[in-house]
């Protein structure tokens, strides 16, 4: 195997979005599921021979700092293990992190571990109207504070300028690279990290505002050991490679025949984007709403939602039906109020999880998941090791597949924050569409 690309991503939807841009810019990629084991290497060999990139995905977005440094460290020596050119740290586009991390610790972990003076910052996916100026993150026409980001359960992003967040999060210098160094191109840029790395920045955050951008970016880049940042990045650094001939040219994203089996809609994001896809399928299809409280009181809640699916499948066998916790600000401090942010995250993520894995079990084929920590805890309930990527529904939100208790599941992840109105009843039909 001649890998090109390691990638570290935070989270499971995360993974799905970088790797989903690295197939469509023609690299083959292979999505592992947490850190591989020196089994699943000798397992895989054969399967990971044509890979190009490999992401590892962990759920390393919300948890303790040492947890997020100690697992993205081992994905770290599994990945230079395999010869790689270079590792990226996917964090998400919105840079959901804390004061206390984890972006930050784990950027510098990374670039101790592999011996970098620098790195950039690259959060930018301007296909999902995510965009960086002057050092200020916005999502669309909104600053990052202004978004509904600043509203998140786990990590609720009240400053949009990411020099300053980062820089609660490093003792390290951070600096910027802004629009007007990048729009000089890619030699000016390069020589811009240079004069910064001289002056001992050890974090560059970049402006961009288009595509174009983050081919100048990717072009500046290419040589760093370490690049951090969104699948915008991803989505060009590919043909960099091409360029300096570590990759071949290669036709086309893998092409996946989709699985059988009932679809389900699992939903445990509170992000604006998701509360309109939920409105939007439940104007035409049924759903089961999930209250954290009524969860947390004990088992009786989550077997009557079970016998509720198991009901609706035996009707209306193919249908599909939604579950979903996701819920308005003011609901979801309620329930943190009373039972802990941290409690009331993982009842839902819990109860989810075994939804899916006893629907799978009875029959469920096609599931699509919303939620990058929600789809952590629904894949690792799964114990799923890889996943194939297969056709984009949306920018960052590619069906994929996995083999499950001998059988074949479709599986999309969709993140909080992307996916059109009706991506919940489109994700299916695109999936019909390809059956035909
Ligand atoms: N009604 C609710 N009250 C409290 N927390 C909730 C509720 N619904 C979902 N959550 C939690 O909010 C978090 C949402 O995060 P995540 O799944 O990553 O979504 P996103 O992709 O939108 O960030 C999860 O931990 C989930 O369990
Ligand atoms: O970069 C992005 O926006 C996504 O790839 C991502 O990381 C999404 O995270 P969630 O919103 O928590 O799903």
């Amino acid at each position: 195997m001649t890998l090109v690309l390691g990638a570290i991503a935070d989270d499971f939807t995360g993974a799905t979005d970088l790797a989903n841009n690295l197939v469509r810019a023609g690299m083959r990629t292979v999505q592992m599921l947490g850190v591989p084991g020196a089994r699943t290497l000798l397992d895989d060999v054969d399967a990971l021979k044509d890979v190009d990139a490999i992401v590892v995905a962990l759920k390393s977005r919300s948890c303790p700092v040492e947890q997020a440094v100690g697992d993205s460290l081992a994905a770290l020596d599994w990945l230079v293990g395999q010869g790689t050119e270079q590792i990226f740290f996917k964090y998400c586009s919105t840079f959901d992190s804390t004061d206390e991390g984890n972006i930050g610790p784990v950027a510098d972990a990374l670039m101790d571990s592999l011996g970098a003076r620098q790195t950039v910052m690259v959060p930018a996916f301007p296909a999902t109207g995510r965009t960086v100026y002057q050092g200020h993150l916005f999502v669309g026409d909104r600053l990052l504070n202004d978004s509904g980001m600043q509203d998140h359960p786990l990590n609720p992003m009240t400053d949009a300028d990411l020099v300053r967040v980062l820089g609660r999060q490093t003792r390290h210098s951070v600096g910027l690279l802004d629009r007007a160094v990048l729009a000089a191109g890619p030699a000016a840029s390069r020589q811009h990290l240079e004069t910064l790395a001289g002056q001992g920045v050890r974090h560059v955050i970049c402006d961009t505002l288009d595509d174009a951008d983050l081919d100048v970016l990717a072009a500046a880049c290419v040589d760093l050991p370490l690049v951090t940042g969104g699948s915008g990045l991803g989505q060009a650094l590919p043909e960099q490679y091409r360029r300096k001939g570590w990759l071949a040219a290669i036709e086309d994203a893998a092409c996946l025949a989709p699985a059988s089996g009932n679809p389900l809609v699992l939903s445990g994001s509170c992000s604006r984007a998701t509360l309109g896809q939920v409105s939007h399928f439940l104007e035409r299809h049924p759903g089961i709403a999930l209250d954290p409280l009524e969860l947390a009181l004990g088992d009786g809640r989550l077997q009557a939602v079970l016998d509720t699916l198991r009901e609706h499948y035996r009707q209306w066998p193919g249908e599909p039906i939604l579950v979903y916790a996701s819920a308005e600000p003011a609901r979801v401090k309620v329930a943190q109020e009373q039972l802990g942010i941290v409690r009331a995250g993982e009842v839902v993520e819990q109860a989810l999880a075994t939804i899916a894995v006893t629907m799978i079990r009875e029959g469920v084929g096609r599931l699509l998941v919303a939620g990058g920590e929600t789809s952590g805890a629904v894949v690792s309930a799964l114990a799923l090791e890889q996943l194939r990527i297969g056709p984009q529904i949306d920018a960052g939100v590619p069906w994929t597949q996995a083999r499950v208790g001998g059988g074949t599941l479709s599986l999309a992840l969709k993140s909080g924050n992307f996916g059109g109105v009706d991506i919940f009843t489109r994700g299916f039909e695109l999936l019909g569409e390809v059956t035909e």
